[in-house]
């Protein structure tokens, strides 16, 4: 099996939950093992290009307020940047970078010609207008267009944004370049120049992921009893096909708290009754916390909403044979070592979630090119990129002896330090 020294990827001895440098000790772990020299890791350990903007807007009551917003480059030697804009109070300088870092790792997995990219905007969409959402969206694209385009860098949808978000912020480009510019941005409404399945991409890939992890642990994906962290554009799209392959989603959550019934919820019930922001639970008396969800007896855990949500504090009590990372960084490295050594196979975000970007790569070729495939093409060409990462991946763990982390770090790693030495630039 694929976890024997799988200390390797979580050599730290106290639970950091900084979610930049422990990426980075990975990142440095997954160099030295592909026997890079030093300077490769400081290259990569920081983005090459960080901007930070303020970003002013006239808000519904009059005044103007100024949020503060991030866009992080992490290595263009391979081709532009590329990843999505979150909109989130807890958003901060650190986390875009260490996910600009994820989204490099993501594109070498599944073999895109990009590098990472990641942005954010400190701010709570929940508690703002259409107009005022609009204001900021626009606001956003006009403060970072010089280093970003079609070309050089290209946003796509995160936490708490979504297609209508990604429609603002391509109109703003389209009349900054003084043409229409579907290719500026990815995850649009289709009308726009959006690609077929490109809303369901991330839940697809997590559940290809959980297919093939399922066949290596003997377990059968029809009756298992799954539990999903997060109800938004992952989480319940995620619970929709699982659920429609046979799978009992006994429990679902989302920031204001989680459901569970044993005997499986109603997902299409709790799918009506979602808001745009992948809220439900607010609507039931007998909820439980997000803590307690993840330690729900089960056979599949799959945490898709934010960071740091499995470690070393309750990493001992999951019950879960497979934990599959839809979201970004939610188990922490000391954590990640802690289910390895208990046997539990995590197959982590890096690999897990990359079905999104995958299907955002389709949408930019398919807006370059200004000819579009069927939703039938989008999936088998999804599938086939998705089964190979995850099989170089195990393969790689179980050959290195590494863990799954490490085993998709080393794999998405090598292209983007190979391009930055034919640069020579290290
Ligand atoms: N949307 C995409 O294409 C991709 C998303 N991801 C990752 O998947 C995760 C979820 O993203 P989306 O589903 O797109 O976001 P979303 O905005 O559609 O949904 C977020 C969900 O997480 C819940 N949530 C927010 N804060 C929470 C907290 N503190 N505790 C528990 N639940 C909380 C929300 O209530 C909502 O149900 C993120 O880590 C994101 O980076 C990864 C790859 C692609
Ligand atoms: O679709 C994209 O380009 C990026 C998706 C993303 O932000 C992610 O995978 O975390």
């Amino acid at each position: 099996m694929v976890a024997d020294n799988a200390a390797d990827s979580t050599r730290e001895s106290n639970e950091k939950p900084d979610v930049l440098s422990s990426t980075r000790t990975v990142v440095k772990t997954a160099l030295e093992k592909l026997g890079y020299p030093d300077e490769v890791f400081e290259l990569l350990k920081e983005p090459i290009r960080m901007m930070t903007v303020r970003i002013p807007v006239r808000m519904d009551d009059g005044s103007i307020k100024i949020f503060t917003g991030y866009r992080a480059q992490h290595n263009d030697a391979v081709g532009p940047t590329k990843g999505g804009v979150r909109f989130h109070p807890n958003v901060s300088e650190t986390e875009v970078k260490a996910l600009s870092i994820w989204m490099s790792l993501k594109a070498g997995i599944v073999d895109l010609p990009y590098g990472g990219g990641k942005g954010g905007i400190v701010c709570d969409p929940r508690e703002m207008s259409f107009r005022e959402l609009e204001g900021v969206s626009r606001g956003y694209v006009r403060a970072i267009s010089q280093i970003v385009g079609p070309t050089k860098d290209i946003p796509a949808p995160d936490v708490f944004t979504n297609s209508q978000i990604m429609a603002w912020m391509m109109d703003e480009y389209s009349r900054i370049d003084e043409f229409n510019n579907p290719g500026f941005i990815t995850g649009k409404p289709i009308v726009l120049g959006g690609s077929h399945g490109r809303e369901s991409a991330t839940a697809k890939g997590v559940t290809i992921c959980i297919n093939e992890a399922a066949k290596k642990k003997g377990i059968e994906v029809e009756g298992a009893r799954v539990v999903v962290q997060g109800f938004g554009n992952a989480g319940s799209f995620l619970a929709k096909f699982l659920n429609d392959a046979g799978a009992k989603v006994v429990g679902i959550s989302d920031a204001y708290g989680a459901l569970y019934d044993p005997d499986g919820l109603d997902i299409d019930y709790l799918l009506d009754r979602r808001d745009s922001f992948g809220s439900v639970t607010k609507l039931f008396n007998n909820t439980i916390s997000n803590q307690d969800l993840l330690e729900l007896d089960c056979d599949i855990l799959v945490p898709a909403a934010v960071e740091n949500q499995i470690t070393e504090q309750n990493a001992n009590n999951i019950k879960a044979s497979i934990v599959v990372e839809a979201a970004n960084g939610p188990t922490t490295m000391a954590a990640t070592k802690i289910l390895s050594d208990r046997g539990i196979l995590l197959v982590p975000d890096v690999l897990a979630s990359a079905g999104g970007v995958t299907v955002s790569y389709f949408e930019w070729v398919q807006n370059n090119q200004g000819y579009y495939w069927t939703e039938e093409e989008i999936d088998k060409k999804l599938h086939e990129i998705m089964i190979k990462a995850f099989n170089s991946i195990y393969n790689t763990a179980e050959t290195r002896r590494v863990d799954m982390r490490l085993a998709a770090y080393m794999v998405g790693v090598r292209k983007m330090a190979e391009a930055s030495r034919f640069r020579g630039w290290v």
